[in-house]
């Protein structure tokens, strides 16, 4: 006999990086026969349909975003403002737990998936719904970044017991986790750190996406140390999308030599300052090569043309495009034109260029990003970072242009050595029958927590 097919509702932090990883498992999960309530901001809807592959079993829930004072109205996830305002959305997350309460009493699941409600938890416990928190962030960033003691100068080393990697942070790094962490939780004491904590310390298993054979020590330093039952989902490889690019962007990449173009994108959420916005716009111009940079305007600016650099757009000419809006990544990633992904590291973009050819340079900004481009650049030697200035963290157009070269030149020691290592991730993740096994032993260990 099957197994029992399960009712599973899913509870996303209100950003688009999370909503897509949640949705990618969903489809997993979908594929298993199980029925997923997948409970969203209302908008981004219309950017996820596409990536459901079954909506006869994933049924997507509006909920509304309530209104808290000093959050623009109609804001619905982290890419509608600017970064000091997320501690006012998430607080704004928390005025659904109502909301959630009434859904999760009229729907009745089995379990619960949530990362940044942290009193989800508690709510799951009196309705008899197990909770599982979802982490859109790797093992290894988990592990590095989730500690007792949360302070810039601990965050120079691992924590104790840690494996032995390439994983460090610099000073300016370091700093910036710290501010995060530190970011009061508007109309509480709390603090954001805290909420992770709780949500780790009241769930009953934690998943990843992630594989063993990646990161097998951060996940036994993380078993040892959260002593919860982790569930790995394996590479959950990107849903294609059901639609096809824009006709827009396929006649201007179809312009180009295969492997030729470069493609930047920050993720849902990275805004960079004016000069930085500038310095990496003139590193492109300089490279020689063709570009395609979806970027959100700098802050401080409302679009990304009045912020170009002097004379920027008639020397590029048709050569370059800098676009403000959303774009259809993964579609991008897979054109024939594209040879180069200049990516923030959001671990959604990582296996998305995993799962194609371009070479990746690696530009983090915030958070677990930090931690990515280590274990991407170091650890897995993957991709080329972009140096940085150790005290500023700022990078030059001439670092930017170093970077794209030695991934570029696939005759140069590094650059082969980085083909090399990329290729056999690529292959070991898309291996015929890794994904289904890792999906199956996480469908198991959810049937688990059922008994
Ligand atoms: O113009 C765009 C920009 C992004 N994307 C998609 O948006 C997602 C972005 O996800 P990700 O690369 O993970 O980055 P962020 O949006 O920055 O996501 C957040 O969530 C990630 C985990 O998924 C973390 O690693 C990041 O630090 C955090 O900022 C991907 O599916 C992209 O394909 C588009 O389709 N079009």
């Amino acid at each position: 006999m099957g197994k029992k097919k399960l009712k599973i509702a899913m509870y996303p932090w209100f950003a688009m990086g999370h909503l897509t990883t949640y949705l990618h498992i969903s489809n997993k999960l979908a594929q298993k026969g199980h029925q997923i309530f997948f409970i969203l901001p209302p908008k981004s809807q219309s950017k996820l349909n596409q990536f459901n592959l079954h909506p006869d079993l994933i049924k997507f829930i509006p909920i509304t975003v309530p209104h808290v004072p000093g959050l623009p109205p109609g804001t619905e996830t982290t890419g509608d403002v600017i970064f000091p305002m997320y501690s006012l959305l998430r607080r704004a997350m928390d005025l659904t737990e109502p909301d959630i309460n009434n859904l999760l009493l009229q729907l009745k699941p089995d379990l619960v998936f949530f990362d940044f409600s942290q009193w989800l938890p508690a709510l799951a416990r009196t309705l008899g719904i197990k909770s599982v928190l979802y982490c859109i962030i790797s093992p290894a960033a988990m592990a590095y970044l989730f500690r007792d003691e949360p302070t810039a100068d601990a965050y120079l080393l691992p924590p104790p017991g840690f494996p032995p990697s390439a994983i460090r942070l610099y000073a300016h790094e370091a700093r910036v986790v710290d501010a995060i962490n530190k970011q009061e939780e508007f109309g509480s004491s709390m603090k954001f750190v805290r909420r992770v904590i709780m949500s780790v310390e009241e769930c009953d298993a934690i998943g990843f996406k992630s594989c063993r054979e990646m990161e097998g020590p951060y996940l036994d330093f993380i078993v040892k140390k959260f002593k919860k039952p982790v569930l790995l989902a394996g590479p959950v490889l990107p849903t294609p999308p059901t639609s096809g690019l824009d006709e827009r962007w396929t006649k201007w990449l179809d312009q180009f030599e295969p492997k030729s173009v470069i493609f930047c994108a920050f993720g849902s959420e990275a805004r960079l300052k004016r000069d930085q916005f500038q310095e990496l716009l003139v590193g492109f111009e300089l490279s020689g090569l063709p570009f395609l940079a979806a970027l959100k305007p700098p802050v401080g600016a409302e679009t990304v043309e009045e912020a170009l650099p002097e004379g920027f757009a008639s020397r590029t000419g048709k050569r370059g495009v800098v676009y403000g809006g959303w774009v259809q990544q993964q579609l991008i990633l897979c054109h024939p034109a594209v040879g180069c992904f200049v990516t923030h590291c959001g671990w959604g973009s990582i296996f998305e260029a995993l799962v194609n050819e371009c070479q990746l340079v690696l530009m983090p900004h915030i958070g677990d990003q930090l931690i990515n481009v280590r274990l991407v650049g170091g650890d897995l030697r993957i991709g080329v970072e972009v140096e940085k200035g150790d005290e500023d963290g700022l990078f030059s157009r001439e670092g930017l242009v170093k970077a794209i070269e030695l991934v570029m030149d696939g005759e140069s020691e590094i650059g082969s050595e980085i083909r090399a290592n990329r290729a056999k991730w690529s292959d070991f993740i898309l291996r015929k029958g890794l994904e289904d096994s890792y999906v199956d032993e996480f469908d198991h260990k959810l049937h688990g927590l059922l008994e």
